[in-house]
């Protein structure tokens, strides 16, 4: 047996783990990394790039596939899905390539390969090795969900998003489950890729988008868009030869089955914390045995144990993780002075065509607060940019305060929602009045003008309400 005695533990080097490490470097040099499986990342190896990967090039596809009122034509538009593959594969590797250069500067010393878990309070074992950590980070991120007996029924037609970002070329067909970000943008880039796809939702919720008018544009939108059925439930799912067959009732009740080479499992991620022992980390856990953390600071209690990333499951998106990690790091390292951390304006984008969004609260987080709040809407429908482009379609809600006329939120679903989500957060976290804002250039023709048509509705909403 192996002993090891450090300032800083920190499990998991994914992007949390590694603002963690740059964080507590600054005050110690006595740190170690744990890293169960390959350096990369989540984000680079398997989730934000290789997905907006596989987005670009349907984009692409479906540029060409749609140019027909344009009056621009390409006849014979071929797909070559090993060609896609390859190019997601090789661009996600030179992504994966950077972070294996930074880890690759750590010196040896603070790496240690294996599984961690608690033996006892500060007391860690990776397999051979016993690791003394005087503070310990916990940055294990997140695995996907699968349904209770997929994976034994359908063996490898049984995929999750890592599996598909290793595939060779596209398949023929994929039944997705899941209405959330993973099962959304998948479900569309292979679409558009010319696989036959059906999306199944559990409930007849589609993506993260909480106001009610947007939830009924992206219940209309994705039933238009690609083969759906929503509110099924848990789908049957069982494996026929080298396929699968899904069984799932329709909205008339009607049995229907269709068959697919694979079913991938979107349905969500849950953070892996399962093989820590937590119950030997002398650590308070919820109800759901989860550890009660502040996101503040990323202490768990008053013990000198912190988490950050998608194993906290509180922001589970990349700058999100890397900020915790570099708060957790910077805690862990400074301890016992625990200092508490601004957080940024919270921001959701699904990355889908059109793209969703969430800056600052949501419709349903402002509704559960009481606040007093006013909306102003805007639809993309006749928006002249996006009409020009052939992408008038959807709209967006902007909320701010009835008291101060401050912005507080906004929901989005439309062209270019990735832009206009990060103008209002930012406006959000300035403090900015909805006066504020519409003092703001709005160039002509943009879509950011359908942005200030939904201000203008903000600003009269809130005179009428005086
Ligand atoms: C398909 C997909 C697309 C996504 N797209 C986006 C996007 O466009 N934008 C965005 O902001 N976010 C996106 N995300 C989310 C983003 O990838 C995550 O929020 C982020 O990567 C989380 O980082 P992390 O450090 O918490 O976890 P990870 O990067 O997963 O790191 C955790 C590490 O801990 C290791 N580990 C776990 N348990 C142990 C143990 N016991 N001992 C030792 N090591 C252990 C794991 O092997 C792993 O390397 C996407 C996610 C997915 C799945
Ligand atoms: N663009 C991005 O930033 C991006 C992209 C992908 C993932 N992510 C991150 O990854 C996280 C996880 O994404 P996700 O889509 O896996 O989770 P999610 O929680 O967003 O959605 C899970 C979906 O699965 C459904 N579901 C759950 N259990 C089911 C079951 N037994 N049968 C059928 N359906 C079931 C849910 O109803 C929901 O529609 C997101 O919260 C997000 O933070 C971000």
């Amino acid at each position: 047996m192996n002993s090891l005695k450090v300032d800083v533990a920190i499990i998991g080097a994914g992007s949390a783990g590694m603002s963690a490490y740059k964080a507590a470097r600054k005050h110690t040099d006595r740190v170690v990394v744990i890293e169960q499986g390959p350096y990369g990342t989540t984000c680079a190896r398997v989730g934000c790039m290789p997905s907006k990967l596989l987005i670009a090039a349907a984009d692409h596809a479906h540029a060409v596939a749609t140019g027909e009122p344009f009056g621009v034509t390409v006849a014979g538009l071929k797909i070559d899905g090993a060609a896609v593959m390859a190019r997601v594969r090789r661009e996600r590797d030179r992504f994966v390539g950077f972070v294996l250069d930074t880890v690759d500067g750590w010196p040896d010393a603070h790496k240690l390969s294996g599984a961690a878990r608690f033996e006892a309070p500060g007391q860690l074992r990776v397999a051979d090795t016993s690791v003394e950590a005087a503070r310990i980070i916990i940055a294990t991120g997140a695995t996907p969900a699968v349904p209770a007996g997929w994976r034994e029924r359908l063996g490898d037609r049984l995929v999750v998003n890592d599996d598909v970002f290793e595939w060779d070329a596209l398949p023929e067909s994929v039944a997705v489950v899941g209405t959330g970000v993973v099962g959304l943008e998948l479900a569309q880039a292979l679409h558009r890729l010319g696989v036959r796809v059906r999306l199944f939702g559990r409930s007849q919720r589609v993506g993260p988008l909480t106001d009610p008018a947007l939830q009924a544009a992206v219940a209309g939108w994705i039933n238009a868009t690609l083969p759906y059925s929503g509110n099924v439930g848990e789908p049957e799912v069982d494996r026929d030869g080298d396929g699968v067959v899904v069984t799932w009732k329709d909205e008339r009740g009607h049995g229907r089955r269709e068959r697919f080479a694979f079913v991938l499992a979107a349905a969500g991620r849950r953070p892996a914390l399962a093989g820590l022992h937590l119950d030997k980390a002398g650590i308070p856990l919820d109800a759901r045995g989860r550890p009660a953390f502040d996101p503040a600071t990323g202490q768990i209690g008053d013990t000198p144990v912190f988490i950050a990333g998608d194993a906290d499951d509180d922001r589970p998106v990349l700058h999100e993780a890397a900020d915790e990690g570099r708060i957790a790091g910077d805690n862990a390292g400074r301890y016992p002075d625990v200092r508490p951390a601004a957080r940024r304006t919270p921001l959701t984008i699904v990355f889908t065509d059109p793209q969703m969004a969430i800056a600052g609260a949501s419709h349903a987080n402002l509704t559960r607060s009481g606040v007093a709040f006013a909306q102003g809407a805007a639809s993309f429908a006749d928006q002249g940019r996006a009409r020009t482009m052939g992408r008038n379609l959807g709209e967006l809600r902007v909320y701010a305060g009835k008291a101060d006329g401050r912005l507080l939120g906004a929901e989005l679903f439309g062209p270019d929602a990735e832009h206009l989500a990060h103008l209002l957060a930012w406006a959000i976290q300035r403090g900015d009045t909805v006066t504020d804002a519409l003092a703001a250039p709005f160039y002509h023709p943009v879509v950011e003008e359908g942005l200030r048509t939904a201000l203008q509705n903000l600003a009269r909403a809130l005179r009428d309400a005086t």
